[in-house]
C-alpha cells in the first residue's frame, strides 16, 4: 500500500510537470501544476483500488480457482465472519466444510487475499522446507516489535539463524530438564498462596478483577498463572524473582495485565492498524498508545536492570549459569540494546502463552470431574501430593520433585497434550509469500500474500484427528506410540508449538512449567466453575483467553 501510495504521487508529479511545461493537453486544469498534480493522483489512486479490490481479485487473481470458504461478501469479503468471532473460529469451521488439498482462499477485508493452509503437506512446505521465503508481514513485525521486543521473534533470515544458534543453549533437553525443581517450587507457591487467600476475606488485591465475587473461594485462575508464569520465567530465565505471586501489585505484573488484558474495541483497534499507514498510528492519541508507551518504558527498565545486575555477577566471577540472560550475554552476539530487546520478547512470549494454557487446562478438567479426578489419582499414587502437601517439599522417600518424578506420570502428559490440542495458545500466526510468484502445494500463488497458520483449526481438524476431533478425549494420547501424536498419522496435525526453524524455542521450558503447575493445582484443590452452565466467550490477540477471567470454585483436597 505504501509503495503504490509513493509509487501514484510521484507519477501525479511528474505527469502533471511534464504536462505544465511541454504538453497542456496532458492537463485537466490548465493553470495551476498543484490541482493537477492532486486530480491525478486521486484518479490513479482510485483506478488502483478498483483494480485491487474488485478486478484483480475476481478476473485475474490465479487464488480464485482455490478452494474458497463460502458466504463471502462482494467488498468486505469474510471479513464480518472473521470480525464477529474469536480468532481461528471461521478457520475451524472452513478448514472442515470446504473440501481442499492443503489451502483454502479467502478474502478479508477489501478482499485482501488470505491462504490458509490446511494440509500436513503443505505446512511441512511453508514452515520447514521453504522457512525463509515465508517471512512474517512487516506489519505482524511492527506491531510484535513494538510490543515484545525487536528480538529473536521477529528476526528474519540469516540474522534469525545467528539469534537462534546463540540462543539455543538456554534451552537445551538437559538443561530444561534441571530447571523442573524451580518449576515446581513456584508452583507450590503458586497453591499455598491461593490457599491463604481463600481461607482469608476476599480483598482487591487478592481476587483481582473481581467486582461482583463475594465467596473467597472463587479465584480467577489466569491472573494466578500469569502471576506464576511471570515469577518462573523471571527466576528460570534471567535468574531474578519477580515476586509477583507474593505481591499482586508488582508493577511488572500491572504491567503486563494491562497490555494484554481483553480491551474494549479491540477489533476496531486491530482494523485502525492494519488499514493505517504505521507513522499514523503512532501519532494518533489513543488511550492504547498511552498504555503501550508507558507498558514499553517500565518493561526496558526492568530488562536493563537485569542485565546490569547479571553483568556485575558475571564480572565478579559467580557459577556461570545456563539462564537466557547469561547465555545471551556470554555469546557476546548481542549489544545492551539487543539484550534489552531480547528480554523483552522473552519475558512476554515466555509467560502469557502458559498462563494461556494454564487456564484452559483447568476449564476442560471443571468440564470433565471425571477427568480431574482421575488425574488427582495418580498424582497420589506418584507421591506428588506427599511433596506438594509437606513442609519441607519432598515426597516420602525424602526427594524434591524433578523432571524424573513430573515426566513418569502419563495420565498427566495425556491431560496437557490434549488440552494444547484443543485450546492452542497462540491461535493463528501469519507468514507471507515471498515477493515474486510462487506456488504452495502446487497452487500459485501471487507475490506478498498473506498465509494463514491456524492452530486453532488445524488442531481439531476431522481429516486429522477423526471423528472425535472437537472432543476432549485425554486418552488418545495414551497407548503405544501415542504419547507424541495422540495418534494422528502426522506430527503436523498438532501446531500449538509450529514446526521447523521457527518453532517455539521454549517449549520444553513451556511443557515442564505446564506440567508442574496442573500438577500442583490438581493436587492442591478440587476446581468447579464458578457458573456451571455459563458459556465462555472466547477473546485474544496473540494468546487466547476467556473475556471474562476463568473463575474457579476451588476446595482444598488432602494428601
Ligand atoms: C504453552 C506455551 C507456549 C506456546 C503455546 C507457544 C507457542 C509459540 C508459537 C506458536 C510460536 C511461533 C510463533 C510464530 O512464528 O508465528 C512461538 C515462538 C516463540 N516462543 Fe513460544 N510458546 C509457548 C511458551 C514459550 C515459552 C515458555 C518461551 C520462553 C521461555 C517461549 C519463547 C518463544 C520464542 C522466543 C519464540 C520465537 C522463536 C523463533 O522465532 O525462533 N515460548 N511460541
Amino acid at each position: 500500500m505504501a509503495v503504490h501510495f509513493r509509487l501514484w504521487l510521484l507519477s501525479a508529479i511528474v505527469i502533471s510537470f511534464i504536462g505544465s511545461h511541454y504538453s497542456h493537453t496532458l492537463l485537466v486544469f490548465s493553470h495551476s501544476f498543484l490541482w493537477n498534480a492532486v486530480a491525478l493522483y486521486l484518479t490513479l489512486q482510485s483506478a488502483n483500488l478498483i483494480w485491487e479490490i474488485i478486478i484483480y481479485p475476481f478476473c485475474f487473481s490465479p487464488l480464485r480457482h482455490l478452494p474458497q470458504a463460502p458466504g463471502a461478501n462482494f467488498l468486505l469479503g469474510h471479513y464480518k465472519r472473521i470480525f464477529q468471532e474469536p480468532t481461528g473460529e471461521p478457520q475451524r469451521d472452513w478448514i472442515d466444510s470446504v473440501p481442499n488439498d492443503g489451502v483454502i482462499y479467502y478474502r478479508w477485508l477489501l478482499n485482501r487475499p488470505r491462504v490458509l493452509i490446511t494440509s500436513p503437506k503443505a505446512l511441512a512446505e511453508v514452515l520447514v522446507q521453504r522457512n525463509y521465503e515465508f517471512t512474517k508481514p512487516a506489519r505482524l513485525r511492527k506491531g510484535l516489535g513494538r510490543l515484545l521486543g525487536v528480538g529473536i521473534l521477529v528476526a528474519e533470515g540469516d540474522e534469525h539463524k545467528r539469534q537462534r544458534k546463540a540462543l539455543m543453549p538456554a534451552f537445551s533437553f538437559r538443561h530444561i530438564k534441571d530447571l523442573y525443581p524451580i518449576f515446581w517450587s513456584k508452583s507450590r507457591e503458586m497453591v499455598q498462596a491461593m490457599l491463604t487467600t481463600i481461607q482469608s476475606p476476599p480483598t482487591p488485591s487478592a481476587n483481582t478483577e473481581s467486582p461482583t465475587t463475594t465467596d473467597p473461594s472463587v479465584v480467577e485462575i489466569r491472573d494466578w498463572a500469569s502471576r506464576a508464569t511471570l515469577d518462573i520465567i523471571g527466576v528460570a530465565g534471567m535468574g531474578q524473582d519477580f515476586h509477583s505471586l507474593a505481591d499482586p501489585d508488582n508493577e511488572l505484573f500491572k504491567t503486563y495485565r494491562t497490555i494484554f488484558s481483553p480491551m474494549r474495541g479491540r477489533r476496531i483497534f486491530q482494523l485502525i492498524m492494519m488499514l493505517l499507514p504505521e507513522e499514523l498510528l503512532d501519532l494518533l492519541p489513543l488511550e492504547r498508545n498511552t498504555q503501550i508507551k508507558k507498558a514499553i518504558v517500565t518493561i526496558k527498565k526492568v530488562a536493563k536492570d537485569l542485565i546490569q545486575t547479571k553483568r556485575a555477577n558475571l564480572a565478579d566471577g559467580k557459577a556461570r549459569d545456563l539462564d537466557i540472560l547469561s547465555v545471551a550475554i556470554e555469546s557476546g552476539g548481542f549489544s545492551d540494546d539487543d539484550l534489552i530487546n531480547q528480554l523483552m520478547t522473552f519475558l512476554a512470549a515466555g509467560h502469557e502463552t502458559t498462563a494461556s494454557a494454564v487456564t484452559w487446562a483447568v476449564y476442560l478438567l471443571c468440564k470433565h470431574p471425571d477427568v480431574q479426578a482421575k488425574l488427582r489419582d495418580e498424582l497420589r499414587s506418584s507421591g506428588i501430593l506427599t511433596a506438594l502437601h509437606s513442609a519441607s517439599g519432598r515426597n516420602d522417600a525424602g526427594e524434591e520433585i524433578t523432571s524424573r518424578h513430573i515426566d513418569a506420570l502419563p495420565y498427566l502428559s495425556a491431560v496437557l497434550s490434549e488440552s494444547l490440542r484443543l485450546f492452542p495458545p497462540v491461535p493463528q500466526t501469519l507468514r507471507e509469500s515471498p515477493p515474486y510468484h510462487t506456488t504452495i502445494a502446487n497452487h500459485p500463488v501471487p507475490p506478498s500474500t498473506t498465509v494463514i497458520i491456524s492452530p486453532w483449526a488445524i488442531n481439531t481438524s476431522y481429516a486429522l484427528w477423526g471423528p472425535d476431533a472437537r472432543a476432549f478425549n485425554p486418552d488418545r494420547w495414551l497407548g503405544p506410540g501415542r504419547a507424541n501424536t495422540g495418534g494422528a498419522e502426522s506430527n503436523f496435525a498438532s501446531t500449538t508449538f509450529l514446526h521447523g526453524p521457527r518453532s517455539c524455542i521454549g517449549m520444553g521450558f513451556a511443557k515442564g512449567e505446564f506440567a508442574c503447575l496442573m500438577a500442583a493445582l490438581v493436587g492442591a484443590f478440587e476446581m468447579r466453575l464458578r457458573d456451571e452452565e455459563e458459556e465462555i466467550d472466547i477473546t485474544g490477540g496473540i494468546t487466547a483467553r476467556p473475556r471474562n477471567g476463568l473463575w474457579v470454585k476451588l476446595t482444598p483436597v488432602g494428601q
